[in-house]
């Protein structure tokens, strides 16, 4: 038989890189999790994965700020994932602003083996740069699907995470009491 023995992707089991992103409270852990629900009501293998350092409402679920949650395994470095993830359907990351530069090709790698792979994290960090490797899994996505908070000074249409607490530092944990949702001109008014 021709091209038989040849390794080929799988038709039936195409894989793919989706990416929700956002500023906080824009709603990305609620939309991860209903597309990861989905998967689960299609019977298909899921995983789901967040970095082990978000430990803010539960140390291994994914917790939306409604107090949504599903289970997930806590990682280092995104590497687990390739080993965790290869023999799985569908594999979520949140939080995925906090991993290492190497996610996106982790990513690549197990999409090209067929997984659909959904992450979410914040495009920018409380400077309004672009946050660690969410710029590059953009790039490489199928699709990126981009949400908007309200913002908390005008109620406009937010993009962007206005930091209230001190610190310069870029990672900082936190939720209400220190970080808003803000639009555009909101978030440069004290600039
Ligand atoms: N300023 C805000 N704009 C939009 N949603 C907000 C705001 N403040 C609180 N929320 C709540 O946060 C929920 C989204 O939570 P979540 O999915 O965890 O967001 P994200 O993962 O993007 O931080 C919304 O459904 C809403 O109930
Ligand atoms: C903007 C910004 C945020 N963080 C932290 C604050 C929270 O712990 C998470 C984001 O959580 P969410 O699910 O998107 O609400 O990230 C940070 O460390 N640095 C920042 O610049
Ligand atoms: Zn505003």
């Amino acid at each position: 038989m021709i091209n038989e023995g040849i390794e080929r992707p799988n038709i039936f089991q195409r894989g793919s890189i989706e990416v929700i992103c956002g500023p906080m409270f824009s709603g990305k852990t609620e939309e991860l999790l209903r597309r990861l629900r989905r998967a689960q009501i299609a019977k298909l293998k899921v995983e789901i994965f967040k970095p082990s350092t978000d430990t803010r409402y539960d140390a291994t679920a994914v917790v939306s700020h409604d107090l949504n949650s599903i289970q997930s395994t806590p990682i280092e470095t995104s590497s687990s994932i390739l080993l965790l993830g290869s023999n799985t359907q569908v594999v979520g990351i949140d939080e995925a602003q906090f991993f290492d530069d190497e996610l996106p090709v982790v990513c690549e790698a197990l999409a090209n083996k067929g997984v659909r792979i959904i992450v979410a994290g914040l495009d920018m960090d409380y400077t309004g740069k672009p946050f660690g490797p969410i710029p590059k899994l953009m790039a490489i996505a199928e699709f990126v699907t981009k949400i908007t908070a309200v913002c908390m000074v005008c109620g406009a249409p937010a993009s962007r995470s206005y930091r209230l607490a001190a610190g310069r530092e870029t990672v900082l944990l936190g939720e209400k009491e220190s970080y808003e949702p803000r639009c555009r001109v909101c978030f440069n008014l004290d600039k």
